[in-house]
């Protein structure tokens, strides 16, 4: 870690100014995973020489000739051999391999096809068409596949065509279940109620609504199939059940060097090995298929985060000094994702302190980086594809980012606490949440059971939960919104925390119970001296419940003050459009004007203010190096060259 290289987004923002794609191609992206590279090149390279067999000066794959048998590899004019019959054994790995592969991708295609329309069918249907599908997909499934499989070619007689039915037949369960459950889930969700109540017929919403969603899951399913059927087919082949004599496919191969593996090994290991190459390659890159088709697999979202966010800082801060009752200081703060050749400087230099027994704001439109900055504070932002890049943050004086995981893990949710906007999905569905705040108790005090319940219970009265001691027994889907807010809050005060970091806790609420939970955190905030740092877009929030706000933008705070100062002498252009957006009880006259434009990407913010483009006070100098956070005094300051003076609201 050095203190000088400070490369912020807006340390040299000319640099910034380079376009670039909001996400790589999807070639480029498997491009980059080797190993599906690598499956991909010895794939394509296998299928243009099947495709171009014919026209390739091989000798007739079916030609005998006794006088030439069991030759080894390399031998004159046989570059691989020849079999027991004197056959060229280079001429019938190509041609047997155009059949095994034609053979395989087009079970796969069969099955694909097959399975995925009774999947979908069944899974949005529901019902007893579900019951139904499913019930014949079960006894299929009750078979061993390669026993059903045996059955089916017994019953239709040897040959490759049988077998390739044989094949699909055995392999449309593996479909249909897939397809079904992936259906189910997409059945119900609201843009499939849009699209009925709107007036389209099943077809055409399983056509437009159903099947885009549930493709990626089909292509994926026959990438990664695909090589396993060819495996079976081989397999039938080898049992003589497949392709017959004198045809060539990779399992007669193998079936027919067998026999003589002990004079002649290369008849079995070269149809061996290529079976090998061949599904090898095709599952290396049907993995790659998967993760481009998925691209919260590419971008770490599934991937089990680190404990802590990863953290490769270029500098440490710029040593600001706060007050000496400051709780968390937040100094120059940079937090990244970086997805390939692309990095989103989500939090781009935040700074910013909550003393003792203060409420801060941190107010923004969406995608300023108010969430992401909460969740560095403690480490929390998912690694990968986040990275603390630069800062400081000093939480009661320690250094979070020099401390020990464990260190970290003991402050969360004890001393330090977050409430988030959606309790229903931090509060797990399968415990009531006398059981989880029981959890939250004990993670942090070694207290029994017992007790731990009654503590429970107290802190439901405490954020007044009516019959706190039989509501403790609810599980969350039997509380409304507002009461799960509460019991979020209360899960936050479990441990007496010093600060509460509350990202959005109102934003799904309606005005009334918003009211409430504002007016209980205040109480519960003087009551108990805790400090507050308070996420929200709504400036009407803000002057409810915060001391201070810091505004932010693109990343970046633009302005802070005083929650009088910011929201009735607003300095910074950004701050007035921000409140002027918001409706006043009382003043039907006063017109709410949108703010026009987006703001931009964070992985191509513009040199100069990142609102320079819908600034209506714009000039030229707006565009040119980095703008300076200026101290208007008495703790008021703007990232602005020309700020509102005295701009009254
Ligand atoms: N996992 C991620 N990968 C890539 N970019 C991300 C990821 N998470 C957040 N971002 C980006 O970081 C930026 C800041 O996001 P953040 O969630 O902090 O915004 P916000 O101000 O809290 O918005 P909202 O009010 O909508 O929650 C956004 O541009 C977002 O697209």
């Amino acid at each position: 870690m050095t203190s000088n290289a400070v490369t912020g987004p807006n340390s040299n923002p000319h640099t910034n100014a380079k376009k670039r794609s909001a996400r790589p191609s999807a070639f480029k992206l498997l491009a980059r995973n080797q190993l599906a590279l690598m499956g991909a090149v010895i794939l394509v390279l296998v299928v243009l020489i099947v495709i171009i067999t014919p026209i390739l000066p091989l000798p007739d794959p079916d030609a005998t000739d006794p006088a030439q048998r069991l030759l080894r590899p390399l031998a004159d004019g046989h570059f691989l051999g020849t079999d027991h019959l004197g056959r060229d054994l280079l001429s019938r790995l190509i041609w047997g391999t155009r059949v095994s592969l034609a053979v395989g991708i087009s079970a796969s295609l069969v099955a694909a096809l097959f399975g995925s329309a009774i999947g979908i069918v069944s899974g949005y249907f529901g019902g007893r068409t579900d019951n139904i599908m499913m019930r014949g997909i079960d006894m299929l499934m009750a078979f061993p596949y390669i026993l059903l499989a045996l059955a089916i070619v017994a019953a239709l007689g040897p040959g490759l065509m049988n077998a390739l039915y044989a094949i699909a037949v055995v392999n449309i369960p593996f479909f249909a279940r897939n397809i079904r459950g992936v259906t189910v889930g997409i059945a119900h969700r609201e843009f499939v109620d849009a699209a009925k109540l709107s007036g389209k017929g099943h077809v055409r919403i399983i056509l437009t609504e159903i099947l885009p969603n549930v493709m990626p899951v089909i292509v994926i399913t026959i990438s990664t199939t695909v090589g396993w059927m060819i495996l079976e087919t081989a397999g039938l082949s080898f049992l003589g059940l497949g392709a017959q004599p004198p045809q060539a496919d990779l399992g007669s191969m193998l079936g027919e060097g067998r026999k003589l593996i002990t004079t002649a090994m290369h008849l079995s290991a070269i149809p061996g090995a290529m079976i090998f190459v061949l599904v090898m390659s095709i599952n290396l890159l049907g993995d790659g298929i998967r993760d481009v088709l998925d691209p919260r697999l590419k971008s770490g979202a599934l991937a089990r985060p680190a404990p802590l966010t990863r953290i490769d800082r270029t500098d440490e801060g710029a040593g600001t000094t706060y007050p000496d009752d400051t709780i968390l200081a937040v100094d120059e703060l940079r937090t990244e994702f970086v997805l390939g050749d692309d990095s989103y400087k989500a939090v781009g230099g935040v700074s910013f302190h909550v003393g003792k027994n203060e409420c801060v704001g941190l107010v923004g439109e969406s995608g300023s980086g108010k969430s992401v900055t909460a969740l560095s504070l403690l480490g929390l932002v998912a690694s990968p594809p986040g990275t603390i890049v630069g800062g400081r943050v000093m939480f009661d004086g320690k250094d979070v980012y020099g401390m020990s995981e464990d260190d970290v893990r003991d402050i969360r949710g004890g001393k330090a606490a977050y409430v988030f906007q959606d309790p229903l999905s931090t509060l797990h569905p399968l415990f009531s949440i006398g059981d989880q705040l029981v959890e939250a108790i004990r993670a942090h005090n070694a207290v029994s059971y017992k007790d731990a319940w009654a503590k429970a219970v107290e802190l439901l009265g405490m954020v007044r939960i009516p019959n706190p001691q039989s509501r403790a027994d609810n599980y969350p889907h039997q509380l409304s919104g507002g009461m799960r807010q509460r019991v979020g809050i209360a899960m936050a005060l479990a441990n007496e925390p010093r600060l509460i970091i509350a990202d959005e806790p109102t934003t799904a609420l309606d005005v009334t119970v918003q009211a409430q939970i504002l007016k209980l955190m205040n109480n519960l905030r003087n009551d108990h001296g805790t400090s507050v740092l308070f996420i929200t877009h709504d400036f009407g929030v803000v002057s409810e419940i915060c001391d201070r706000v810091a505004v932010m933008y693109a990343g970046r705070i633009v302005e802070m003050g005083t929650t009088e100062q910011v929201l009735h002498h607003p300095a910074h252009p950004y701050t007035k459009r921000l409140i002027d957006c918001v409706p006043r009880l009382g003043e039907p006259d006063r017109r709410t004007s949108a703010i026009p434009g987006l703001p931009p990407a964070v992985n191509n913010l513009p040199a100069g203010c990142a609102f320079a483009d819908r600034c209506d006070r714009v000039e030229d100098a707006c565009r040119v190096g980095s703008i300076a956070f200026d101290d208007l005094g008495e703790g008021h300051g703007v990232r602005c060259i020309k700020p509102m003076e005295g701009a009254d609201v």
